[in-house]
C-alpha cells in the first residue's frame, strides 16, 4: 500500500499512539521487585505478568479493526483486535481488544453485506452494523500490508481472501503457528463453542483442526476464568515429536501451563511404574509392511476389540464379579490358641470398609489386621514370650496376607485371559494377548484397559481435567475417551480427526458413531470442517482422487482458492534415475525458497536407505524415525505413518508404486496423508507401474 495514502497514514498514526501507550504503562508498573516481602512478591507476579502481555502486545500489537456501530450510539468506532487487549491507562476504555473478547466474535463471524448483526456480551445482547473491516499485518513493529475485506457501501467482492490467501502463501518453518488474524467463521463457531460439551470434529486434512483446537484452548481460558485452569487441560496427541511440533502456538497465544502428552505416557503415569509396555514389533510389520496380503481390519482386530466398548462392558462385568467374590477369607492365627476369626475379617472387609475401592480396601484390611496383631501382642505381660509371639505373629501376617488375592490392574487382566473368565473373548486375541502377559508385558492396545480397571479398583483420582483435547482422534479407541471422560465433573472435549487420515484404523474408530454411546445426546455434537488450507487447490484436487479409495465415504475437501504448480508426476525407467531425481527435487525447492522439503517414504526401512543414500552424495536430511522428540524443518526424510500432523512447503512421494501404495483403504490412506502434507509443491515419483490410487476417473 501507498505509504502516503491518507489510509496509510491514518493507521501509521494509530500504531504510534499504541506504541507510546504501552511504553507508558510499561514505565508505569516500576522495576522489577527482588526483595522478600511476601505481599511484595505475589504483587511482583501479577506484574510480571503485565509485562509479558505488554512485550506480546509490542510485538504485534493488533492485526484487526472493525468499525461497528452499536445502536442507539451516534456513530461507528474503530475497535482494533489483537492477541491480548489492553485499556487505556488514564481513561480505562478499551483501547485494543483481546480477539477472545465477545465483540470480537463479530469480526470472524461476519461474512460481508448490510444486515444488522449481534454479539453476545455478558449483560444481554448487543445489536450494531458493521461499517468496515480491515487486516493490518505489523511485524518488527512496522505496518505493513493494510487490506480492506468490507467497507459498507462498497462493492466488497472476495470478502476476507486476499488477506487469508498472503497468510497462506507464506513458507513455514518446523513449528505449527497461531491464526487470529485470520480464523474463519466456521473455524470461529467450534472456536467459541460453549464448553460443556464433547466436540467431535471431523475436519479435512489441512482444514486447521489442531490449530482451531489450541485457540479453543486460549479462548475457554479466557472465557470461563473462574472455572477453568490452564493446569487442568491437557492435550493427547499421537507422539512427542508432534507435540514439539505444535508447541509453540500456546505461548504466541499467551497460553502456559497445558499438559500435552501421548496417551501411552499419561497412562503409565496412572499405573504408576508397575508396567513394563513393549513396542509390539508386529505392529509396523503387520499394518504398515508391504510384505503378503494387507490385512483385514474387523471387530476381532485386537486393538479395535480392546478399545471397544463391549470390551469395556466385559471388564465392567468381570470387576463387579471381583467384588463379590473377591474375599472369601480364612481365620487368622497369628500364634497357636490366638484367632482372628474369619466372620471378623469379611465383616471388617464387606461392612466397615466397604465405601473404599478394592485396592484401598485391601490395603485398610491388611493394616486392621496388624493393628489387631500388635494389640494381642501388647496384651502379653513377659516382655520375652512377647519378643517369640511377635517374630512368629509377624511371619504369619506375611504368609497370611501374602495369600490373600491381588487387587492391581495387571494381576486382574491376566486373570482375566488365562482363566475361564477369557471364554467370552475372540480366541485368537486371547492366545495372542496371554502368551505376553505371561512375562508381564503389556502391549499399547492393553493400556486402555488397563487404566480403566486401575480406575475401578484404586477409585477415581484426586484429578480433574477442565478440558480435554484429543488430537488425530481417529486412530484412539473409544475406551479411551470413555476412560478420560471418568476424571471430569461434565463432559469438556474438544475431539478431532479425519477418518480418512485412519492409518491406524486397527486400533481407532471407523466411524465417529462409535463415540455416540459414550457421551449422552445432550452432551455432544457433531463438527465437519471440509474447507482446507494448507495446500494449493492443485494439491487439494490431486488428493480428492485419492479419498473415494480410503473406503470412508467422506466428502472431498474444498480447497481455498489458492493456485500453485501442478502435481508432478515422474515415471522413472531407471533405478539409477532415482536419487539423482530426488536431489534435483530438493535443489530445485530450495531455490524457490521452500524452507520445508520433505521426502516421504513408504516403510522405515525405505527411509533408512534413502537417507544413506543422500548422505553419501553430500545431502544432509533429517531421518526421521518412531522416537524422535524433535522435528527440526529443513530437509526431511520421513515415512509416511510419522508425517500425520505435520507439514512441509514442499513435498516427494517416493516410490508412488503400485506395489507401494496399492489398491486397498489402508494404502489409500497412507497416500491420502502422504499428499496432504503439501503446502505449495507436490511431486510423486515411481517406477515400474503407478499407483492405482490416483489414477484420474
Ligand atoms: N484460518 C486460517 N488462516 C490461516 N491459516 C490457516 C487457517 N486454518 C488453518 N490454517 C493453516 O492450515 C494448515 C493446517 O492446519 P492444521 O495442521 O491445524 O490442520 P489439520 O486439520 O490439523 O491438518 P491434518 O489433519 O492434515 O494434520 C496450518 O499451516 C495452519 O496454519
Amino acid at each position: 500500500m501507498d505509504t502516503q495514502s491518507p489510509v496509510y497514514r491514518e493507521e501509521q498514526q494509530r500504531l504510534q499512539d499504541t506504541f507510546r501507550e504501552i511504553d507508558r504503562q510499561r514505565a508505569g508498573i516500576g522495576p522489577v521487585y527482588r526483595g522478600q516481602d511476601f505481599t511484595e512478591q505475589l504483587l511482583e507476579e501479577k506484574r510480571e505478568e503485565y509485562r509479558r502481555r505488554l512485550d506480546l502486545l509490542g510485538k504485534e500489537p493488533y492485526f484487526g479493526r472493525l468499525d461497528f456501530k452499536e445502536n442507539g450510539k451516534p456513530m461507528p468506532l474503530p475497535l482494533y483486535i489483537g492477541k491480548r487487549g489492553m485499556d487505556l491507562q488514564e481513561t480505562g476504555e478499551p483501547y485494543v481488544i483481546d480477539w477472545r473478547a465477545p465483540v470480537a466474535s463479530l469480526f470472524y463471524s461476519f461474512t460481508g453485506g448490510e444486515a444488522p448483526v449481534t454479539y453476545d456480551a455478558p449483560d444481554g445482547t448487543i445489536h450494531g452494523e458493521i461499517y468496515r473491516k480491515r487486516n493490518l499485518s505489523i511485524r518488527d513493529q512496522k505496518l505493513g500490508r493494510i487490506v480492506d475485506s468490507y467497507e459498507r457501501g462498497g462493492d466488497n467482492i472476495g470478502l476476507n481472501d486476499e488477506f487469508l490467501l498472503y497468510k497462506l502463501g507464506d513458507k513455514k518453518d518446523n513449528k505449527l503457528r497461531d491464526i487470529v488474524s485470520t480464523i474463519q467463521a466456521e473455524q470461529d463457531s467450534i472456536i467459541r463453542a460453549p464448553r460443556h460439551k464433547a466436540l467431535i470434529i471431523q475436519g479435512a486434512a489441512g482444514s486447521g483442526k489442531t490449530t482451531v483446537a489450541l485457540h479453543r484452548l486460549a479462548f475457554l481460558l479466557y472465557q470461563y476464568q473462574q472455572q477453568i485452569r490452564a493446569e487442568r487441560m491437557v492435550i493427547f496427541a499421537p507422539n512427542t515429536m508432534f507435540l514439539d511440533y505444535i508447541s509453540g502456538v500456546l505461548p504466541e497465544l499467551g497460553v502456559g501451563n497445558v499438559k500435552q502428552t501421548t496417551f501411552a505416557e499419561w497412562a503409565l503415569e496412572r499405573l504408576s511404574g508397575s508396567i513394563k509396555l513393549v513396542k509390539d514389533a508386529t505392529e509396523g510389520e503387520l499394518w504398515f509392511s508391504l510384505e503378503g496380503k494387507r490385512p483385514t481390519i474387523n471387530d476381532e482386530t485386537p486393538g479395535r476389540y480392546k478399545g471397544s466398548l463391549a470390551f469395556k462392558a466385559l471388564l465392567d462385568e468381570k470387576l463387579k464379579g471381583l467384588e463379590t467374590h473377591f474375599l472369601d477369607p480364612q481365620p487368622f492365627e497369628p500364634w497357636t490358641g490366638r484367632i482372628l476369626p474369619a466372620a471378623t475379617i469379611r465383616e471388617w472387609f464387606e461392612v466397615e470398609y466397604r465405601h473404599y475401592a478394592l485396592a484401598p480396601r485391601l490395603e485398610r484390611l491388611k493394616a486392621r489386621i496388624n493393628r489387631w496383631l500388635e494389640m494381642q501382642l501388647g496384651e502379653i505381660g513377659d516382655p520375652k514370650i512377647r519378643k517369640e509371639k511377635s517374630k512368629t505373629g509377624k511371619q504369619r501376617f506375611r504368609t497370611y496376607t501374602n495369600k490373600l488375592p491381588k487387587a492391581d490392574a495387571l494381576s486382574f487382566y491376566q486373570r482375566l485371559f488365562s482363566s475361564d473368565d477369557s471364554a467370552d473373548i475372540p480366541k485368537s486375541i486371547v492366545q495372542s494377548t496371554k502368551t505376553y502377559l505371561k512375562k508381564s508385558e503389556v502391549r499399547h492396545e492393553d493400556l486402555p484397559a488397563l487404566v480403566w480397571i486401575h480406575y475401578v479398583l484404586n477409585g477415581a483420582e484426586n484429578l480433574v481435567f477442565d478440558h480435554v483435547v484429543v488430537d488425530e482422534a481417529q486412530d484412539v479407541s473409544p475406551l479411551q475417551i470413555a476412560l478420560l471422560n471418568q476424571f471430569m465433573n461434565e463432559p469438556s472435549f474438544t475431539i478431532l480427526g479425519d477418518l480418512a487420515q485412519g492409518i491406524h484404523a486397527y486400533r481407532g474408530v471407523q466411524s465417529w458413531e462409535e463415540l455416540s454411546d459414550v457421551f449422552a445426546e445432550e452432551y455432544r455434537s457433531y463438527h465437519a470442517l471440509q474447507q482446507s488450507y494448507r495446500s494449493t487447490l492443485e494439491i487439494i484436487e490431486f488428493a480428492n482422487r485419492i479419498l473415494p479409495h480410503t473406503g470412508t465415504g467422506l466428502p472431498p475437501a474444498v480447497p481455498v482458492f489458492r493456485s500453485g504448480d501442478p502435481v508432478e508426476l515422474a515415471h522413472l525407467f531407471d533405478e539409477a534415475d532415482r536419487l539423482p531425481r530426488i536431489e534435483r527435487f530438493i535443489q530445485d525447492n530450495r531455490e524457490r525458497g521452500m524452507q520445508t522439503i520433505a521426502i516421504v517414504c513408504r516403510t522405515d526401512d525405505d527411509c533408512a536407505r534413502l537417507a544413506d543414500e543422500l548422505r553419501g552424495a553430500g545431502v544432509e536430511a533429517n531421518l526421521i524415525s518412531e522416537n524422535q522428540t524433535q522435528y527440526r524443518g529443513g530437509i526431511t526424510v520421513v515415512p509416511v505413518y510419522l508425517a500425520k500432523g505435520l507439514e512441509f512447503d514442499a513435498v516427494l512421494v517416493a516410490d508412488a508404486d503400485d506395489r507401494r501404495y496399492a489398491a486397498a483403504p489402508q494404502d489409500a490412506k497412507l497416500l491420502y496423508v502422504a499428499c496432504t502434507r503439501a503446502l505449495h509443491r507436490l511431486t510423486l515419483m515411481y517406477q515400474g507401474r503407478q499407483s492405482p490410487l490416483f489414477a484420474e476417473s
